[in-house]
């Protein structure tokens, strides 16, 4: 079983959970592709649910499925949100924004009743750190958040997309965090949002009521 089967699995066992009459928050990235196909599918079967796209990307992929978007501020309340993740620990603690839209994706995480992540087994770790943290940045304030976060030992890369700055649907930069000797996550949050010019980072605390993940052929479920 390839991973992108894992995640497919893991998005099938995600919409079962969405009913008609429900707005959904759409996440970005590969396995939450799956899942905007798999709703695109129940949609044209009957399914009456509007959307809330996390991205331009999934804007795009969701209303060629067929599925009614709607903004963030014309939605009253989102019932699921779901998405993928980069990292998630034993606590359902997770890393996300390697697609880069993690401000989008948390403003979405917050504004929802349940927030249910989907994800291939690699997705699994010990301890979060291995991927590199992303955080959202503010270009005129980029150069002097870099210095700091080097003093601070965290070795950030500015996001390069052909060749260029990434930049984000909010028209910010991308930093990404070296986090691996971090034992204090928590801290490491509350630090880095301190600092002005930081906008999001991609630590997502205490935010995901349901995991599953794609293990093999069968979808595992871990809730809080
Ligand atoms: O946070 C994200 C995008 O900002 C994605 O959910 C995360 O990067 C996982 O992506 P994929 O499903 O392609 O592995």
């Amino acid at each position: 079983m390839s991973l992108d089967q894992e995640k497919q699995i893991a998005a099938k066992e995600a919409v079962k959970y969405i009913k008609s009459g429900m707005t959904v928050g759409l996440g970005t990235g590969s396995t939450a592709a799956h899942m905007v196909n798999e709703l695109g599918k129940l949609v044209l079967n009957g399914l009456k649910i509007v959307g809330v796209p996390s991205s331009e990307t999934t804007k795009k992929l969701a209303t060629e499925k067929g599925i009614p978007l709607i903004t963030l501020e014309n939605a009253s309340s989102i019932d699921v949100y779901i998405d993928g993740a980069d990292e998630f620990d034993s606590y359902m603690q997770l890393i996300k924004g390697g697609g880069g839209a993690l401000l989008r994706e948390k403003i979405l995480t917050y504004n929802s009743d349940l927030v249910i992540i989907i994800a291939d087994s690699q997705k699994e770790v010990k301890r979060l750190g291995d991927f590199k943290l992303p955080v959202e940045t503010i270009p005129f304030a980029t150069q002097k958040i870099e210095k700091l976060l080097n003093k601070m030992g965290l070795q950030p890369k500015l996001r390069i997309k052909d060749g260029k700055n990434f930049i984000t649907d909010e028209g910010n930069f991308i930093l990404d965090l070296n986090i691996a000797d971090i034992t204090n996550i928590p801290a490491l949050e509350s630090n880095l949002k301190q600092i002005p010019g930081i906008v999001e980072t991609g630590l997502f605390l205490d935010m995901a009521d349901i995991i599953i993940v794609g293990k093999g052929e069968t979808a595992i479920t871990i809730k809080k």
